[in-house]
Formats: C-alpha cells, sequence, structure tokens
C-alpha cells in the first residue's frame, strides 16, 4: 500500500498506493508508518519524497472505515517524526491532496504542486474536523481568517490559490515528482528549522476574541444546526491562542465528538449516496453499465421563462450549442439578456470567456430540426404541451431525444403524442436551473435504457447529481411534498401559526420553512395544481372536506386574496414591497387564521415542535416508503438525494429514508399508527406496509433496504 524506491543514489521516494484516490486504509498508513521508518533509518537517504500513485496525492481517510473498528496505526505520530526529522521531506502534490493527505503534506517540509492539483481539508463536509493536526497547523502556516475559511467550508482549491496563499512552496506544470527529487536533493543537509510549521507562532491578530465572535456568529448561521463547522472554529481558536500540543489535545477532543455522531454518519452516507444515484437501474433490469448513451453536441430549450433560460445557461457552460426557441418576442429579448449576463459574470469570475457563441435564439420551433436533443420548458399546460411534443416529434430528425421540464404532467402520455415514445425523458430542473444540482430524471414506461443513459450522462455533463425515477404524479420530489404541505396547512388550522411551523422546520435544519418556501416560489402555484385536480371549491363546513377525505382550503382562501407571496409583497408573511426578500410576521395572517378557524368551529390549542416535525416529516417519508414500494424509486439513496439537492434537506440529516432510520422506523411507525387514528381521514398518515414490512423485519439499516424490498418484490 506504499511502496519505497532510492533514486537519484540519495532520495527516498515513497509512493502511495491504494486505487483510486490513494485514501489512507489501514493498510496505506501501515505503508506509510513502514516505509517512513525505513527511509529515515536508511543512511544511504539523504531526503524523502512522497507522492501517489497514478498521479493523485491522496484522497484522504479512507471514509469506508469510518463506522467501523478503526485498526491500523494512527498517523500523528508518524507526522510528528517526519516534521522532526534531519532529512527533508517534500510532498510532490499532483491530482488532489485532500483531508488527511493534506495533513500528511502539512507535515512534510516542502509541498510541490503540480498546477492541475487540488487541495483542501474537507473532513467538515464529513461531518468532521482536520484531526492529524491539520486545524493546528493550517492557521500557523496561512493565518487564521484563511484557514478558518478553508476548514469550514471545505471547499478545495486551485495549485494557484494554496500558492498564493503559502501553503504550497512551488507550482509546477512538468513532473511534479521529478521536480520534488531534485528539490530535495538541493536541500539536503540544510537545516529545516523554519520549515516545522508546528513550531510556527500562529500569526497574530489583534482583537482576536471580536474576530472569532464574529467567525462563530456567521459559521453558526450558515450551519443550519450542523455541528462539524462549529468545532471547526473551535479547534482553529486553541491553533489561535495554546501552544501546538495543547492546541491537539483540544483538536483530539473535538474529534472524538463528532467522529461517532450521527450528523458524521448522515454526511458520509450522503458522500457514498450522491455517487450511488449515479448506478442507476430501470425495472425492466437495464442498467447504467450495460446501456450506452449516444452523443449530444446540439440541444434545444423550448420556451425561454424562468426555467428556459437556467437550462440554456446549464447546456451552453457544459460545452453544448443550444438552439434556444421562444415564441414571446418580449420574453425572448429578455432572456438574451438575462442568459448573456448569467454567462458573463460567470466567465468573469473564473477568468475566461464566455460561451456566448454557442447559443443561437428563434421564435420558430423548425430551428431544433438538426439538434440531439430537446428539453422542452413551455407553460404547464397539458393542452400546450401536447402540441409542442407533437411539433417536435414532426420536426426534429430521427433519433432525436425529446424531453420534457414538466414537474407534474405525465410523461407517458406525452411520449404517446410522438412517433418514437421511446426517445422521451423527463429531465425535471430545479429553479434556477443553472446553479441547482438537483435533476429529477424520469423515464416513462416506453423509455429506452439508451434514452435514459443518455439524459443521466447529460446531467452529469452539466453537473448535476442526477437521479433516475419512475413516471408517477409529482415524480419522487413533489409527491413527496403533497403530505407536508398538507400537513402544515392542518397545523394552521388546529392553532399553529406560519412561523411556529416554518421555525420549526428551520430549527430542524432547512434553509427555509414550508411557508416562506411558498411565499418564495410563489403561493399561487399549487393553488392552480390544487385547482386542476378539483376545479368546484365548496363553502362551509364542506370546505374541509372532499370527497370524504379531510381538506384544507387555507391555501385557496389565501389565492383568493390575491396574497401570492414575496412578488406581491403579501402571503403568509408580509413584505415592505413586492419582491422584497425580508418576510415579516403578519397581523392580517393571524386574523385570517382566527377567523377561519370560528367560522369553522375549531379551537386553537398549543403545538410544539415536535409535533410539526412528526406530522411534517414523518408523513413526507410515508408516502418515501410508497415510493419504495412502487418501485418508482430504486432505493432510498434515490429519494434522499433528491431531497438533499433539490429540497434544502438538512445534508448533516441525510435525506428523509435515512433520518428514518436514525429515528427508528418502529417510533416512525408508531407515531403515523397515533395520528392516522386521530385523523382517518387522512390517507397519507396511514403507515405504508412497506415500513409495517420493514418493522417486522426488524428494522435493518437503510444500506439493506433494497434487498429486503427485492425479496418482498419477489415474494408477491
Ligand atoms: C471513538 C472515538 C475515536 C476518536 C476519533 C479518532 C479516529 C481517527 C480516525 C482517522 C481519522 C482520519 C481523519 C482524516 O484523515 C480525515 C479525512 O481525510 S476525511 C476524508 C477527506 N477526504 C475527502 O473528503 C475526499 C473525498 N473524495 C473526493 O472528494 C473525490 O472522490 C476526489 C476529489 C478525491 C476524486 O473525485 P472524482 O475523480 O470525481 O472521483 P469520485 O468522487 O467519483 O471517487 C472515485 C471513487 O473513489 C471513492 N473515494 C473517493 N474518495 C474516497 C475516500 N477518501 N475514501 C474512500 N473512498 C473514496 C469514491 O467513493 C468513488 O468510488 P465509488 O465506488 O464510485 O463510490
Ligand atoms: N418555475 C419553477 O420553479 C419550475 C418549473 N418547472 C416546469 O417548467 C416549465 C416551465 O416553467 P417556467 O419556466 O416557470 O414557466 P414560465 O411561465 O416562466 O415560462 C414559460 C415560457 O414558455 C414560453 N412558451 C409558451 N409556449 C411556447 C411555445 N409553443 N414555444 C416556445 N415557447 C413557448 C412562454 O412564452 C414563456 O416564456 C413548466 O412545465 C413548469 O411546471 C419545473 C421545475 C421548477
Amino acid at each position: 500500500m506504499a511502496q519505497f524506491t532510492l533514486v537519484s543514489g540519495s532520495v527516498g521516494l515513497i509512493t502511495l498506493q491504494n486505487p483510486p484516490v490513494n485514501a489512507l486504509s489501514a493498510a496505506t498508513r501501515q505503508g506509510i508508518v513502514d516505509m517512513m521508518n525505513k527511509a529515515l533509518n536508511d543512511p544511504e537517504v539523504k531526503s524523502v519524497v512522497v507522492c501517489g500513485q497514478n498521479r493523485i496525492f491522496c484522497g484522504g481517510a479512507d471514509i469506508k472505515e469510518f463506522g467501523t473498528k478503526i485498526s491500523g496505526p494512527p498517523l500523528i505520530p508518524t507526522i510528528h517524526t517526519i516534521e522532526a526529522t534531519n532529512k527533508p521531506v517534500v510532498a510532490a502534490i499532483e491530482g488532489s491532496a485532500l483531508g488527511g493527505g493534506l495533513e500528511l503534506a502539512l507535515g512534510c517540509h516542502y509541498r510541490i504542486a503540480h498546477s492541475k492539483a487540488r487541495l483542501g481539508l474537507p473532513e467538515v463536509t464529513l461531518g468532521l474536523l482536520p484531526a492529524i493536526g491539520g486545524s493546528q497547523r493550517l492557521p500557523r502556516l496561512i493565518g487564521v481568517p484563511a484557514a478558518i475559511e478553508l476548514i469550514t467550508t471545505g471547499r478545495h482549491i486551485t495549485a494557484a490559490e494554496a500558492l498564493q496563499l503559502g501553503l504550497v512552496d512551488h507550482v509546477t506544470r512538468s513532473s511534479t515528482v521529478d521536480e520534488a527529487i531534485k528539490f530535495a536533493q538541493s536541500v539536503e543537509g540544510k537545516s529545516l528549522d523554519s520549515r516545522r510549521i508546528s513550531n510556527y507562532p500562529c500569526p497574530h491578530l489583534p482583537d482576536l476574541d471580536a474576530v472569532f465572535e464574529g467567525v462563530m456568529q456567521e459559521v453558526r448561521q450558515k450551519a443550519h444546526g450542523a455541528i462539524a463547522p462549529i468545532a471547526c472554529v473551535q479547534a482553529v481558536r486553541a491553533a489561535a491562542t495554546l501552544p501546538y500540543l495543547e492546541g491537539m489535545e483540544i483538536e483530539r477532543q473535538l474529534m472524538e465528538t463528532l467522529f461517532t455522531s450521527s450528523q458524521a454518519r448522515a454526511l458520509q452516507y450522503t458522500f457514498f449516496a450522491q455517487r450511488a444515484v449515479s448506478r442507476w437501474s430501470m425495472p425492466s433490469g437495464a442498467r447504467w453499465d450495460t446501456s450506452m448513451p449516444k452523443p449530444v453536441h446540439k440541444a434545444a430549450v423550448i420556451g425561454l421563462g424562468t426555467m428556459g433560460r437556467g437550462i440554456t445557461v446549464a447546456l451552453a457552460q457544459a460545452g453544448l450549442s443550444v438552439v434556444a426557441v421562444e415564441t414571446q418576442e418580449k420574453q425572448l429579448k429578455e432572456a438574451k439578456l438575462v442568459v448573456s449576463g448569467i454567462l458573463e459574470r460567470a466567465a468573469q469570475r473564473r477568468g475566461m470567456a464566455p460561451t456566448l457563441a454557442k447559443i443561437t435564439y428563434s421564435h420558430d420551433i423548425r430551428a431544433v430540426a438538426d439538434v440531439d436533443l430537446v428539453i422542452e420548458a413551455v407553460f404547464e399546460d397539458e393542452a400546450l404541451k401536447e402540441k409542442v411534443f407533437q411539433q417536435l416529434s414532426a420536426v426534429c430528425k430521427p433519433g432525436t431525444f425529446l424531453c420534457t421540464n414538466t414537474s407534474s404532467l405525465d410523461v407517458d402520455h406525452l411520449a404517446s403524442l410522438t412517433h418514437n415514445p421511446e426517445l422521451v425523458v423527463g429531465m425535471h430542473f430545479f429553479a434556477p436551473a443553472h446553479v441547482m444540482k438537483l435533476l429529477e430524471v424520469v423515464y416513462g414506461s416506453k423509455s429506452s435504457p439508451e434514452a435514459l443513459a443518455t439524459v443521466m450522462q447529460l446531467g452529469k455533463r452539466m453537473g448535476k447529481v442526477s437521479v433516475a425515477v419512475g413516471n408517477c404524479w409529482g415524480f419522487v420530489g413533489n409527491r413527496m411534498l403533497k403530505p407536508y404541505m398538507e400537513q402544515a396547512f392542518y397545523l394552521l388550522e388546529e392553532g399553529a401559526t406560519p412561523e411556529l411551523v416554518d421555525q420549526a422546520l428551520v430549527e430542524f435544519g432547512f434553509p427555509m420553512g414550508v411557508f416562506r418556501m411558498s411565499d418564495l416560489s410563489g403561493t399561487d402555484v399549487y393553488w392552480k395544481i390544487r385547482k386542476e385536480a378539483e376545479p368546484v371549491g365548496a363553502s362551509g363546513q364542506e370546505a374541509r372536506v372532499r370527497k370524504g377525505l379531510r381538506y384544507s382550503p387555507l391555501g385557496d382562501l389565501l389565492c383568493e386574496q390575491g396574497r401570492f407571496g414575496q412578488k406581491t409583497g403579501q402571503g403568509w408573511y408580509q413584505y415592505d414591497k413586492p419582491g422584497s426578500r425580508v418576510a415579516r410576521p403578519d397581523p392580517w395572517v393571524h386574523n385570517f387564521l382566527e377567523e377561519y378557524r370560528a367560522r369553522h368551529g375549531l379551537v386553537a390549542r398549543r403545538i410544539d415542535h415536535a409535533e410539526v416535525l412528526e406530522r411534517c416529516l414523518y408523513s413526507l417519508i410515508n408516502e418515501g416508503f410508497r415510493i419504495l414500494e412502487e418501485g418508482i424509486a430504486a432505493g432510498p439513496e434515490d429519494i434522499d438525494m433528491i431531497y438533499v439537492f433539490g429540497y434544502g434537506w438538512p445534508k448533516h440529516r441525510g435525506g428523509p429514508m435515512f433520518y428514518a432510520s436514525m429515528v427508528g422506523l418502529a417510533k416512525i411507525l408508531e407515531r403515523l399508527e397515533h395520528y392516522h387514528r386521530a385523523h382517518p381521514d387522512v390517507p397519507f398518515m396511514q403507515p405504508c406496509s412497506l415500513l409495517r414490512k420493514l418493522v417486522t423485519c426488524g428494522s435493518p439499516p437503510v444500506h439493506k433496504w433494497k434487498d429486503v424490498i427485492k425479496k418482498i418484490h419477489s415474494q408477491l
């Protein structure tokens, strides 16, 4: 797992060998300890170069080992030995030097990086902190503010930025290892006193207390309840205020708490789940590794409203030529300006030329005749979309993939209107489409594996987390949102305020609560959907019952007052003016709720945060189990990544299905039964049979659910 070679007569070259990223598994750590001892004890070796196999230095700890009993040697003593030796040790950094990998490099006396290398301490993204001395050495080397920023965000930086910060000594475009060997030889026998970072004093900061107070406040606000960023600040504070060894002790204590936390487990689950969802499968048995994607060079977007503009940007930034079609002159003009503006600003940030030349605009749908793939993003109007799909099927060259960004219409129905339904797939982007990471890829009953493979690959090119799901109302994300929103309305009926519900959800870790979210996206969006599902609204007591089931007309009544949310300056909250982002509780809404309750004979009661969370989240989770049972999502990871990357579910809680496994399936079942007993007229609260079966099977951990589901399906 690590190899020693004597090169150029006096340099001990130690190569980490653990593909794919030379992670620090127990065997790799043992290899480093053994090879370093060999190098330092060999009189022929006058200097040492550490590098990684296959042009990647080291991706840090082996994350697969977390959550298991850790064996193998710790690295801290070896890093101390490296730092203390009088033989110069040089890190030759190619590819990535991340986490423990960078901490190892920080123990070396010199760091030489390839210009394409990326460096970082991403432990915080896994619920941890850099605990092999990284939190103590980095601030000593690059100063407290820069270290805090890197450690609390986990950002990967370029070699150029690392050089600017003083994190590496030299950047090269040629062979990093050859340069490092030459350099190591040039410093053999020289004093290393000034190269041992743990001996550095932390650069002085005037008014340290005020700086850390400000930083802590900012980090806490952004953390949404995650504990690792807070611990990272505490560790850096120790570096800034204590001698090195005392700081190391604080680093160890903080890591001990984080290492076994449920947040760390959730974040590490998310790391692997994000990668697992790219290994898609279809109920037919077609899979990611046996289905070939078709090349897509040129794509088209139909409809340049909110979504079409973002999609155009995302496609252009992925390097595709784009034909952008819009029927309304005003919209087209505005779209051109908006798209160019976004591309120009993004290019400016990266110091590159914008990709404007790749986009052509047209009023005429026939302009898409030669594209490889089309994404339709016209109004959510079934008749209009039907027409557009018929037109596309007629004008596109044979083999063009036809995709729809619909959020609620039936992909199979649109496919049935085309000559080649196997080429039709849903591509459900999230607003803003060029920013949001999630792409829900919806395969219909006739979609070919090749079509799905092509769209999944295109999603990857656009930098999206693409999740393949089956076709049903609302797909996965919006379908699960329905019971969540429904419960939020019922809570208002029973005595809660929008602020109380939202505060509970924000404390849970969502960036905003359901009512603030609804104001942001427009309260009228769901109103339209509700009206289409049930066009005739009843009045009086009748209003609260639809088809024999509980219904809350609160959202409809709010919309009837023209309160469409942020855009109109009034919704569940009030805003200073239309479009303002500062939401304030609105006495009008409180009065509206009181009058509503009085009209319907409802007596308000005290509702606490625990009840809000149980009702909103458990009903959503219950729908997630139904989705798994029906095979709409292939596994819990798919649902979880949709919620983490599309709906703001806090990453440190791993997604709804992972969260359910942490709460305990038996508890979720018991609480759903409780709420369903209280309201048998709310079907979303009726526990799903898959949940019952999993509890009967002893509530297996989330990574075993797929096997249980397969077994259940095979018994049917
Ligand atoms: C009881 C109290 C105990 C007290 C506590 C003391 C215990 C101390 C234990 C040891 C502590 C050690 C602390 C430490 O060292 C801290 C760390 O280093 S944490 C890890 C930090 N590293 C990362 O977060 C890097 C993660 N990886 C990446 O960002 C990317 O993978 C990378 C940029 C390296 C490459 O990206 P790309 O080319 O896009 O490839 P993929 O991302 O698809 O990855 C390919 C493949 O490799 C797997 N993988 C990547 N990194 C790791 C890793 N670090 N460990 C394991 N596996 C890794 C990845 O999952 C992919 O495989 P799949 O099969 O596709 O999933
Ligand atoms: N807005 C959102 O947050 C999300 C919307 N969606 C879906 O995306 C689709 C588009 O939504 P928005 O962008 O919000 O709508 P929008 O109303 O902002 O834009 C729609 C655009 O389509 C244009 N258009 C209408 N008919 C056309 C035709 N025949 N040819 C070319 N252009 C035509 C309109 O002029 C308008 O500019 C809808 O299906 C919606 O459900 C999906 C995810 C999120």
